[in-house]
């Protein structure tokens, strides 16, 4: 059964159409990827599969049910976690309250249940505490719980972003160009944490990714889009060798 349907989408911003007529299955423990030139639309597409855009036309299936007009924290709540091109951590809270906060954010609790604190409000509270501790464990995270994330490299801001998204419990994690801005040895660690977890938490993976080697290694299908549309999809060496690729790329040696 496929976890994610997308049939149809097309996004327009004014005058630009953004994504056309696009089109995806993604299978339960699918480890997909997306890529295409600067400004084709994935990050577009992303927006739409995690709720910050409500598409032009065409709909998206998760578990079979169409996301339209939910609000991205109701799309969290369904099994879907993401992260951003460009960390979006919360500077001024330790890397344990990020993880846990984004919880709270996620399940879109409000202010009255925090005033009230009710039974259940303070048991939900000592799961999601409990949570964060075993997925920053998890994640090899545990000895900078307690730094900001704004004083760590950048490779540990990576993964406390995707450990953040992991303590979503997610069945679906999107990863926007996790290795941009990594240094050579961070890219590495990122390809084998990305691995760990697919394998691990048993979820289903949709990465948008610049740095070819990233892609190719983990992914096992690809598929490869251009202004908005798709030009080619199938494995690693279908795309690597397919000459609409090469076309949208040429000049790019990284392919
Ligand atoms: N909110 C928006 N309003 C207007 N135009 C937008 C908006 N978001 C994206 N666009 C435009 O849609 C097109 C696709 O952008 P998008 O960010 O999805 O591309 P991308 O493939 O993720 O690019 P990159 O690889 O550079 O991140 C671009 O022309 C962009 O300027």
């Amino acid at each position: 059964m496929s976890l994610l349907k997308i049939q149809g989408l097309t996004q327009k911003f004014g005058g630009l159409q953004a994504v056309s007529d696009f089109n995806l299955e993604l299978s339960q423990g699918a480890l997909a990827g997306l890529i295409g030139p600067n400004g084709a639309g994935k990050t577009t597409l992303f927006n739409l599969t995690s709720g910050f855009y409500q598409p032009t036309e065409g709909q998206i299936l998760f578990n079979d049910r169409n996301t339209r007009g939910l609000k991205p924290h109701q799309v969290t709540g369904l099994g879907i976690a993401r992260t951003f091109q460009n960390i979006r951590l919360w500077n001024d809270m330790t890397v344990f309250d990020n993880v846990r906060v984004a919880q709270h954010h996620a399940l879109g609790y409000n202010l009255v249940d925090a005033l009230f604190r009710s039974r259940r409000y303070r048991r939900s509270e000592q799961r999601i505490s409990l949570r964060a501790h075993d997925i920053l464990d998890a994640m090899s995270l545990s000895d900078y719980a307690l730094e900001l994330p704004k004083n760590l490299p950048y490779g540990l801001q990576r993964r406390v972003e995707i450990a953040r998204a992991m303590a979503l419990d997610p069945k679906l994690l999107l990863l926007d160009e996790p290795a941009a801005g990594l240094n050579s040895s961070d890219v590495e660690d990122l390809i084998q944490l990305i691995r760990w977890i697919h394998d691990e938490f048993k979820v289903t993976i949709w990465m948008i990714e610049h740095q070819m080697k990233v892609v190719m290694s983990l992914c096992t299908e690809i598929q490869v889009i251009d202004f908005g549309a798709t030009i080619a999809e199938g494995t690693p060496e279908q795309i690597r060798s397919d000459p609409a690729v090469i076309k949208a790329y040429l000049g790019d040696e990284n392919i």
